[in-house]
Order: C-alpha cells, then sequence, then structure tokens
C-alpha cells in the first residue's frame, strides 16, 4: 500500500468523521541516523545503528558512504551495519544526496579531510539551496573547495589535512554548517577550535544533538563560550547505537490527535526526546488555545504542523524566528501561505519573514477545494494533510515527496482511520 501511494499524483484526504485513536510510532529520527551513519562511516571497525530511519534522506547518505567504500548493511527495517576502515577513498562518481541538507552538508566538510577528487551534489531543489558559508569556511582551512553558485554541486579536492586548527563559521542560514564542521573536527589530527561568526545560532538545539552523537563515537568536545567549541583530535570509535524517534515526525501525529480530539500513542513521551522539534508539543498540546506569537526558531521543522493547526485555532497566530524556512526544501513561509490562502483567501499574510495565521475554527466540517502545491517538500504535504482531516476538499500534489523522511506517513494516517481518494 506505501508504494501505492507514493506514487500517486495526487491524494485527496477525506475528513474524519471519528476521533482519531491507536498506536502509530513515528520513524527513527532523520537527524540522528545521519549523523550516526557519517559518524560510523568514520570509526575504524564495525557500529550496529538501530531504531534507524529509512527513507530517501537516510538512503542518499548509505549509498555516498558505499561509493567511498564503507560497509553499510541492512539487515532489517530498521538497522544499519556499518563496516569501514576509518579512511575513504575517491569515489567514481559524483555523491548524489538528493534534497538531503544533512547528508549534503556533513559530507562536504567529512569528506575535506579524506583523500582525493569528490563533488557533493544534489537534485534541482538542493541546487538552489546555500553552502557558500560551509564552502568559505573550508576554503580558510586551505582546502581546495568550490561551489561556483554558492550551493551544490561542491567541488574538494583533498588532501587528507586542515592547514589550520581554528575556523570562524557564519552559521545564519543553517545550523548544519556548526554541526559538518564539529563532526570533521574530531578527525582533523590536532585540537581543532570552532567558533560562530555572528550573536547566535537559528537552531542550537541541532548542535546539541551533534555534540551528544559525536560523544556516543567518542569524541571529545569543550564549550570554553557558547560560540566556541573545542574538538580533541580523538577519530571516532565504532560503537551500537540506538536512535530515538523523529520528533518532526511526531508533530504530525500530535496534531492528528488535538485536531480530531483523539488521543495517538506514538510510543515515546514528548519530554523523551533530545530533538529540538519536541518543544512543538507544548504550543500543539494548548491547541486550539495556541499563543498569539510563536518564536520557531528552535523548532524550525514544526513550524508547518503549527501553522496548518493555527488555521484552527481560537486566535491568530504570529510565527516569528522563522526567517531561515525560506531556504529549506523550499521557501516554506511561501508555501504556507499559498497553501492557506488557497484553502481561503486571508488565512496567512507574510509580513516580512513573520507569517500570520488568521485562525478560523469555523472551517472545520466546511467543504473547500483547494489543491496544494507542496513544491516537493515532505513538510508541506504532511502538514497539510491535517488540514483535509477537517475540511472537505484538500488535495495534496505530489503526495510521494513524504519519502524524503516519512515513508510510510499516508500509511501511518489510514492505520488510524484516515481514508483517501487517489489520482
Ligand atoms: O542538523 C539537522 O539535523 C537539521 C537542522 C535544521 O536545518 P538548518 O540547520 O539548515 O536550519 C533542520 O531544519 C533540518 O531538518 C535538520
Ligand atoms: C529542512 C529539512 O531537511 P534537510 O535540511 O535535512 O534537508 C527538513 O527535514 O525539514
Amino acid at each position: 500500500m506505501t508504494q501505492n501511494l507514493l506514487r500517486e499524483d495526487k491524494l485527496t484526504i477525506l475528513p474524519i468523521t471519528h476521533a482519531l485513536k491507536g498506536h502509530v510510532s513515528p520513524p527513527g529520527s532523520k537527524s540522528i541516523t545521519n549523523r550516526a551513519l557519517l559518524l560510523a562511516g568514520l570509526a575504524k571497525g564495525t557500529s550496529k545503528l538501530t531504531g534507524a530511519l529509512k527513507s530517501d534522506d537516510t538512503r542518499y547518505m548509505a549509498e555516498a558512504l558505499r561509493a567511498m567504500g564503507v560497509t553499510v548493511d541492512e539487515p532489517d527495517a530498521t538497522t544499519f551495519v556499518v563496516t569501514s576502515t576509518g579512511e575513504w577513498k575517491e569515489p567514481n562518481a559524483p555523491l548524489f544526496l538528493g534534497n538531503a541538507g544533512t547528508a549534503t552538508r556533513f559530507l562536504t566538510a567529512a569528506v575535506a579531510l579524506a583523500k582525493g577528487r569528490f563533488t557533493v551534489d544534489g537534485d534541482e531543489h538542493m541546487r538552489k539551496r546555500p553552502i557558500l558559508p560551509l564552502v568559505e569556511a573550508l576554503q580558510s582551512l586551505g582546502v581546495a573547495i568550490a561551489a561556483p553558485s554558492g550551493c551544490p554541486p561542491v567541488a574538494i579536492d583533498a588532501n587528507g589535512a586542515f592547514k589550520k586548527n581554528r575556523v570562524v563559521i557564519d552559521a545564519g542560514l543553517s545550523s548544519q554548517y556548526v554541526s559538518a564542521l564539529l563532526m570533521a573536527a574530531a578527525c582533523a589530527g590536532e585540537a581543532f577550535e570552532i567558533e560562530l561568526a555572528g550573536a547566535d545560532i537559528g537552531a542550537k538545539g541541532y548542535i546539541d544533538l551533534t555534540l551528544s552523537a559525536m560523544r556516543a563515537f567518542g569524541a571529545k568536545i569543550d564549550q570554553p563560550s557558547s560560540s566556541v567549541w573545542r574538538v580533541a583530535p580523538t577519530g571516532y570509535t565504532a560503537t551500537d547505537f540506538h536512535i530515538e524517534p523523529d520528533a518532526s515526525a511526531a508533530t504530525y501525529l500530535w496534531g492528528a490527535e488535538v485536531l480530531s480530539a483523539g488521543k495517538i500513542d506514538i510510543g515515546t513521551p514528548a519530554t523523551d526526546f533530545t530533538q529540538p522539534d519536541a518543544k512543538a508539543y507544548d504550543v500543539i498540546s494548548a491547541f486550539p488555545n495556541m499563543p498569539a506569537v510563536i518564536d520557531g526558531s528552535q523548532m524550525q521543522d514544526a513550524i508547518p504542523t503549527i501553522a496548518v493547526l493555527a488555521a484552527f485555532n481560537k486566535t491568530p497566530v504570529r510565527f516569528v524566528g522563522i526567517a531561515n524556512l525560506r531556504v529549506k526544501e523550499c521557501d516554506r513561509i511561501r508555501a504556507l501561505s499559498t497553501g492557506l490562502n488557497n484553502i481561503r483567501e486571508g488565512l496567512a499574510t507574510e509580513e516580512g519573514d513573520d507569517l500570520i495565521v488568521a485562525a478560523d475554527p469555523s472551517l472545520i466540517g466546511q467543504t473547500l477545494p483547494a489543491e496544494i502545491d507542496t513544491f516537493a517538500d515532505h513538510r508541506i504535504a504532511m502538514s497539510f494533510a491535517l488540514a483535509g482531516l477537517k475540511i472537505g476538499g484538500i488535495t495534496i500534489l505530489d503526495p510521494g515527496c513524504v519519502a524524503k523522511t516519512y515513508p510510510s506517513y499516508w500509511d501511518a494516517l489510514a492505520s488510524l482511520g484516515v481514508e483517501y481518494q487517489q489520482g
């Protein structure tokens, strides 16, 4: 069934007439799976990663590692067994990473410490996602690296070392640049320091996730100040590592639960997640009394979910701190305002980089036929599906794009009794 739904051109969600109840486990965390795959690939020996996500983003990471001589076995649907010499060989072809930001950014820094010529590339969407700050940071370390368009493809001629042991990085556009440098730094051969340019970072929670995965694989990191990290030259030690479920995926299930006044057991209490998006639980569980202003800076991937819920809130919601949603898989601020206004004109307004959603609980039960352009963005597809639970006629275009991080999403909703009209 999964494959069939993923191949549809469009999927119309049939409004539910019952509260959604049941048990659905979200898949493993994308962010943690791709960190663990990278670190296991850099460690000498065999690492077993359990609870892992198998989706487009993690498949691209696994395939890139295989192309560089790492053995990645998949004994079951949630396990990767990674065996590496700790040294990567030059691949025969560009590393193609689809639209996986984590894989693209993390590998760009990591291959800079291998030996040989590497090209890091992705699909047409990834070719619009900025990577220049990371490329310039690596250039400042003496790496021969170029990304003429400021986005992938990135060409790297690596000689196995950095010429300096300190780098300054501007992470205004993406925290993944810092995570990428941190993970590479433990393999730099000498103690390495990373300093943030500018005051603060959009998504600090992702840095914490990086540090915790690095420590699990034997790294030692000090943080002399909130914007400086010192990484010891430990390299990585192969280890067995369990990956928690994906908190961003959980937000759709929390959203479906509150919208339908149901009870969906996702198997993990919100407080047990270490990923930043778990913060969204507090806001979502306040529905239909979500706050007037929501700062998305520390739970960015959850904003599409909350913005669609906001359409049914009792009072309007302004989303702030979301500027870099414009450089994700698509311009998410634009995709959200377009989709919401397509459902009902005036439902969303952009003010600079803020998004204001004009709450309208009377939408519930109406039929308002709207084709939602997902811009190939999994989160736009998954969040607007929530609108379809309460409004008739919501059609999701390119529903297969959920395969980026949650290939079984449509089946998960179906298991709770949600029905679709296909095609
Ligand atoms: O480090 C990570 O795993 C991620 C960091 C965030 O991206 P940015 O740092 O580019 O904002 C987030 O949106 C992405 O889905 C995953
Ligand atoms: C922004 C996202 O992904 P990435 O940057 O890893 O491609 C996401 O999954 O919402």
